[in-house]
């Protein structure tokens, strides 16, 4: 295989980092590499940068290209807080986005400029998970660390900017700040939460070079190196997506999204109206429990993920970490209808119900604000690690009544950055790179009636939850 003809792609998510070195005339996966990430249990969720930048050379290194490689680009979970300082080091461990604490900074920005206006300007509605909230929550509660801040990224900005020396970032990533809009940094909201425009990096043109990668890297000198973005909107480019195509992605965060005609202002905030990597529009929902809440579950009740028993009326609202859609940062889990012949087997279904209903139940939302009819029959594709899972793809079908297509590639969000390396040198634009390589192939599993009673018992617990799961009054 010529050296030229290979790139890395690199998938930096909440978990861990995967990289795979990609044929960029076929896309065959070449080699890939992983190493895992520590997230800080507790109220809050923490993780290291420095770690993240250990793992992505272990993680290179493991594709066995990391000297050859032609190009490389990198995705990253999305809204991270990284604080650096001076020298570049860490001020302290990034604030990511599952960390729920800067939820009453959420609603203070929400209530100072109002639902509508926020997401005209910025495409969303903050919630916790926004970095502007995450900002503000540093200013409030630890103002000492904030002022030694002499520069704020993104998780994928941070890492693009280790490799290069560069300041930069891309559209896709800066959208999920709640600082960034059509129209660029928004100063208002800036100087509302108290950051210096001065400290953000400068969101290149989607297909743009970051730069190329400096000396005592991993990689070798001189590899250019794509923009990168947020893993959802590399994960988009992946799978070469087009608008109206639904996606549901099963990992740590569960996500539902399509790219957009529209530039999307969803007001109710269960639709975050993100920028896509080549300048279209990704609106998407996003929940904090997904397959770590199952797989939670499944370990509790002593049972294997796939030993799922259908029947019973079981409602369980998985949100042990709290939940962004629905909003409800305080809530934990719940099991409401447990009767003397409910079974562990139904128990751990109607977990895998409660982690994907309010998911389909936005989707429709999500392909409206992108300006598409909702009453396609494009089939949903579904990625992440739970979409290998049998109960979760039974699940699936079950609570959207559509047909599912499961994509043989795995990893969409790295072939996605590797699709982003490999335009930077074929000049094709990267869901072109991502369609001629057919990632989105896979069975089509077919459609089932939609078990709307089991949508109708879930959303009947969720208002009736109403107080003890913290949502505000006008809500219950
Ligand atoms: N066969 C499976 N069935 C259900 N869940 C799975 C399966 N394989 C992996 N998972 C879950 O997938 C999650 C990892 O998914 P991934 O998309 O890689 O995460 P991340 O969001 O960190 O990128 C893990 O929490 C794991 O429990
Ligand atoms: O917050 C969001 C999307 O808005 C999450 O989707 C993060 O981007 C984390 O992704 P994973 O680590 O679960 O892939």
């Amino acid at each position: 295989m010529a050296e030229n003809r290979v790139v890395i792609g690199v998938d930096s998510s909440t978990q861990s980092t995967k990289a795979l070195a990609v044929d960029i005339d076929t896309g065959a996966v070449l080699g890939q590499g992983r190493a895992p990430h520590t997230v800080s249990p507790g109220a809050g969720r923490e993780s290291d940068p420095e770690q993240w930048w250990e793992a992505f050379g272990k993680a290179v290194a493991g594709t066995g290209w990391a000297d050859r490689a032609a190009a490389v680009s990198i995705g990253g979970q999305q809204h991270g807080l990284v604080t650096l300082d001076a020298s570049g080091a860490p001020v302290r461990p990034a604030l990511l986005w599952n960390d729920v604490r800067s939820a009453p900074q959420a609603a203070e920005l929400r209530a100072a400029i109002g639902a509508e206006e926020i997401a005209r300007r910025t495409g969303s509605v903050p919630t916790a998970a926004f970095t502007a909230a995450k900002w503000a929550w540093l200013r409030a509660n630890e103002p000492a660390a904030a002022d030694r801040v002499t520069a704020v990224r993104l998780p994928h900005d941070f890492l693009t900017e280790r490799l290069t020396g560069e300041a930069v970032t891309d559209r896709g990533d800066a959208s999920g700040t709640g600082w960034w809009g059509p129209d660029g940094y928004d100063r208002d909201i800036l100087a509302r939460i108290g950051l210096d425009p001065a400290l953000l990096p400068e969101v290149l043109a989607p297909g743009a070079r970051a730069g190329l990668v400096g000396a005592g890297t991993p990689l070798r000198p001189g590899t250019p190196v794509a923009t990168g973005t947020g893993d959802n909107m590399a994960a988009a480019l992946g799978l070469g997506l087009r608008p109206g195509q639904p996606v549901l992605s099963l990992g740590t965060s569960g996500t539902v999204y399509a790219v957009g005609r529209a530039t999307p202002a969803d007001p109710s905030g269960t639709v975050a109206g993100f920028a896509d990597a080549l300048g279209g529009w990704l609106p998407l929902a996003c929940t904090l429990n997904c397959t770590l809440a199952v797989d939670r579950l499944s370990a509790l009740l002593g049972r294997g993920r796939e030993e799922v028993e259908d029947g019973g009326t079981v409602v369980v609202l998985p949100y042990l970490d709290g939940e962004r859609t629905p909003d409800l940062p305080g809530a934990s889990g719940l099991i409401h209808g447990l009767r003397h012949d409910t079974t562990p087997g139904q128990l751990l279904q109607a977990a895998y119900d409660g982690a994907a209903h309010a998911l389909l139940t936005a989707l429709d939302v999500v392909l409206r604000e992108g300006g598409v009819d909702p009453a396609g029959d494009e089939p949903l594709l579904l990625i992440g690690g739970g979409a290998r899972g049998q109960a979760w793809q039974r699940t699936v079908l079950r609570l959207s009544g559509r047909a599912v297509q499961v994509p043989e590639a795995q990893e969409l969000v790295a072939l996605g950055a590797a699709a982003q390396a490999a335009a930077l040198l074929t000049g094709e634009p990267a869901d072109e790179v991502a369609r001629r390589w057919r990632t989105a192939e896979g069975p089509v599993l077919a459609p089932v009636a939609r078990d709307e009673a089991a949508l109708e018992r879930i959303g009947d617990t969720l208002r009736r939850a109403g107080a003890l799961q913290g949502a505000p009054a006008e809500d219950q």
